[in-house]
């Protein structure tokens, strides 16, 4: 990995198979560490023994399929349907810093509890999925229900060598996540722009995007800056594009291209919260430009799509119990007086701090406010008057 002074200037590469000796397993420890604690992102390789190329392949077909439905059977699935901030949300719904994305969704829970009458609110954040028809997308739930069970044992294997690259006992992590683990899964899609007039002069080709028109080269916001909010993410990047990229400390933006047979892993803001900030979460945008949708050779990539996974904590830990993770010293000490330069809203920090529940409910309701304010109104008034503020003061 690149780094200088602490600030990293690319990505690391962590190859799952040192895990096989050893000497292997002792390496891919201290550079776990390495990559939690400095960077926030890396690339995990070699992950087929893991997540079989059948399984992922399909999986990514299906996902495909399920996104390129008409609109109005997507709509048949429509997120404002569910309290539960779960189904289809179409282009031009979802903000991130206070600005429209330019993407469509469909959000999938791995199958935990409902909420109960007397939970708090925040509870909501999970309940039932709105699940295509079978006949719609036939082989859908079987590619999904595999890739994710693949994903969400990966996740397992990961947790206790975080621990282990913690300085922790394995197991050290276990007490915060439910059991079953959470997982929630985004099938996105990043539409391409589509052309409105100029091809024959290069460089003055103007393009229609979901939320305007831009040029070929003019950047536009996939998603914005943010950070993930759960324990640690492993994204799928389905296609060849570029666009991803990662914010350094001193807030540069370093691109992660897509690598084959890899996932790309990053910290979210539950670990940062029961880590004390030993790993970090790193802000990460999709920064995208009609160029990006070609080839070098003029051909068209299609739309990008991208499928993460975000592995969470138990929603109703509490700010005592995200606090009791203790760290060994020499480890705490690798960040200490560290500053990190951050482009993503600093709003949520606290919300994260009160539970992971409050903190991803909170979130919820910014990204998707419709569905915020058709289920949850008085609360959706508060949250988005308190982030405008927030995002106002000097
Ligand atoms: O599409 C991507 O590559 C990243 C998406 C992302 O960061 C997110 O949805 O949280
Ligand atoms: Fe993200």
């Amino acid at each position: 990995m690149g780094s200088s002074g602490g600030v990293f200037t690319s990505l690391p590469t962590l190859d799952l198979s040192l895990l096989d000796t050893p000497q292997g397993k002792a390496r891919f420890l201290v550079e776990l560490r390495e990559a939690l604690v400095v960077v926030g992102f890396f690339y995990l390789t070699n992950i087929e023994r893991f997540v079989p190329p059948g399984v992922k392949n399909a999986f990514i077909e299906r996902s495909k399929e399920l996104l390129c439905l008409p609109l109005e059977k997507k709509l048949e699935l429509d997120m404002i349907n569910s309290k539960h901030f779960l189904g289809y949300s179409q282009t031009g719904k979802e903000r991130t810093a206070q600005k429209l994305d330019n993407r469509e969704m469909f959000d999938f829970l791995s199958p935990v509890p409902a909420p109960k009458p007397d939970d708090p609110i925040y509870m909501n954040v999970q309940g039932p999925n709105q699940w295509p028809d079978e006949n719609d997308v036939p082989g859908f739930r079987h590619a999904f229900d595999t890739y994710l069970a693949a994903v969400g044992k990966l996740g397992e294997i990961m947790n206790m060598l975080v621990a282990e690259a913690l300085g922790l006992d394995p197991m050290g992590l276990m007490k915060f996540f439910g059991s079953p683990p959470r997982n929630k899964v985004s099938l996105l899609k990043y539409p391409e722009p589509r052309l409105l007039k100029g091809l024959e002069s290069p460089g003055s080709a103007r393009y229609s995007i979901p939320a305007g028109e831009v040029e070929s080269d003019e950047e536009f916001q996939g998603v914005g800056a943010h950070k993930d909010g759960g324990c640690l993410t492993y994204l799928l990047q389905a296609t060849e594009h570029e666009g991803l990229e990662v914010q350094n400390k001193c807030g540069k933006w370093i691109p992660m291209q897509p690598l084959p047979n890899s996932l790309v892993v990053n910290v979210g803001r539950s670990l940062e919260a029961i880590t004390g900030g030993v790993c970090t979460a790193t802000t990460h945008r999709v920064n995208l430009s009609a160029k990006k949708f070609l080839r070098a050779d003029g051909c068209t990539l299609g739309p990008r799509y991208s499928f993460p996974v975000f592995q969470t904590l138990k929603m109703d830990l509490t700010s005592k119990e995200l606090a009791s993770l203790r760290i060994p010293e020499a480890i705490k000490s690798l960040v200490e007086g560290q500053q990190v330069a951050s482009d993503a809203e600093g709003f949520f920090e606290k919300y994260h701090l009160e539970s992971p529940g409050v903190g991803i409910f909170t979130a919820r309701i910014t990204s998707h406010p419709e569905v915020g304010r058709k289920w949850y109104p008085a609360i959706t008034e508060k949250i988005l008057k308190g982030q405008a503020e927030f995002g106002a003061a000097p």
